[in-house]
């Protein structure tokens, strides 16, 4: 049987790869920015949308939809694809992450997370193996180890006992996951800030011979160049011929910053949540549409774009949407936030492909400071 997930790099340059995984339900194109649907929604979009922008995988969520609608009433309506009409690859999260940011009373230990739903107040356990088992039933083509993803600052104990904990539960996980053609299990570095830890924990999960590697405990209130720093200690000890996923990751120059550096996929709620509260992202930076200088601004967000959101309405009507509260100003804005995030990948896959990544990088930072001024 041909192995039914492969990821194959075309071109590099630097550190910077482009490639593609290959999975029965579609090719992922990287580097990789996947939307956010949390509940299996990409909020405010419809999929076919979502697709044509060029977004070739979605993130669901564990913590979320094993509390609503539940995770086996998912597996009896026919699984996350067929619900959401989403027939492309989806990457679940293992829940841990969310369970410390959302829910209450939460309780861990060897076992796993045990935790009140922040919906109804009733428990939960996850453990690495009703994680798995989870992600399964939803239908995930790319599941996430549980992990124990520390806030930074920390105290180093902590994150010691948290990596060391990540590193247990990603046995388990293996375990529990088992052997599924077609799809994967990705581990997840761990570490905090601390690079000696952040070096163990990468050679302990490379040493499970996994399908992809994750860094996580990132996006988590550190600076930028702490972010980097860490990637540039880990990422010497991933194997080249494997996917790396920056968890959480990021704004713009975030992402690009880490495409030099090596990683292939990223996922962040940015875009579309910032859509919904009127910010956009565009070539030319950062916009808040709430700011009265848009009130009679009757030019578009950026006539170069394929996308309507863009090259269609007028900052005018986009602010006038926003300060009332329309529906349409989020379907609007999230379009166009998701559509400059995958034009974003889309060059930087081009410049890696033509070896001209430092100058595309260059030309992309001059277009945002214009607005920042
Ligand atoms: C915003 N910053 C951010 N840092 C993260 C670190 C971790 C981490 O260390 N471990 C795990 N498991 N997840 C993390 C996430 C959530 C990513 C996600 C959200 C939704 C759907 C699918 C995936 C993070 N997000």
């Amino acid at each position: 049987m041909t192995d039914q997930f492969s990821f194959t790099v075309a071109a590099t340059d630097g550190a910077a790869r482009t490639g593609e995984i290959r999975m029965p339900r579609g090719v992922i194109r990287t580097p990789a920015f996947m939307p956010v649907g949390t509940a299996g929604t990409v909020k405010a979009m419809y999929p076919e949308q979502v697709k044509a922008l060029g977004a070739d995988v979605v993130l669901g969520n564990t913590y979320h939809l094993m509390l609503r609608p539940g995770a086996e009433r998912v597996a009896r309506l026919g699984g996350l694809h067929a619900m959401m009409q989403w027939p492309y690859p989806i990457l679940t999260d293992s829940g841990g992450f969310q369970v410390m940011s959302l829910a209450g009373l939460r309780k861990l230990d060897e076992t796993g997370v045990r935790f009140q739903s922040h919906l109804d107040g009733s428990t939960h356990l996850l453990s690495p193996e009703r994680s798995i088992e989870i992600q399964g039933l939803l239908g995930s083509d790319i599941q996430m180890q549980l992990d124990e993803c520390v806030r930074l600052p920390a105290p180093e104990s902590a994150i010691e006992s948290a990596m060391r904990l990540s590193l247990r539960w990603a046995e388990r996980c293996r375990i529990a996951f088992g052997d599924q053609p077609g799809k994967a299990m990705f581990g997840i570095v761990q570490g905090g800030d601390i690079p000696a830890l952040r070096v163990e924990s990468a050679k302990a999960l490379v040493g499970l011979d996994l399908k992809g590697y994750a860094i996580g405990g990132l996006a988590v209130g550190e600076p930028q160049a702490t972010m980097l720093a860490m990637i540039e200690t880990v990422e010497p000890h991933l194997p080249t011929h494997k996917p790396r996923y920056l968890m959480g990751v990021g704004t713009p120059d975030d992402i690009v910053q880490a495409v030099s550096r090596g990683i292939d996929m990223f996922d962040c709620v940015m875009p579309t949540r910032a859509g919904r509260h009127g910010m956009v992202y565009t070539r030319h930076g950062r916009l808040n549409l709430r700011n009265a200088r848009f009130a009679e601004d009757n030019s578009p967000l950026d006539p170069d774009s394929t996308c309507p959101a863009a090259n269609l309405y007028s900052k005018a009507y986009l602010h006038h949407l926003v300060r009332a509260g329309e529906i349409l100003g989020m379907m609007l804005l999230t379009w166009n936030n998701l559509s400059y995030y995958q034009d974003l990948m889309a060059g930087l896959r081009k410049a890696i492909a033509a070896g001209r990544l430092a100058d595309f990088i260059g030309e992309t930072r001059e277009g945002w400071e214009k607005a920042e001024r």
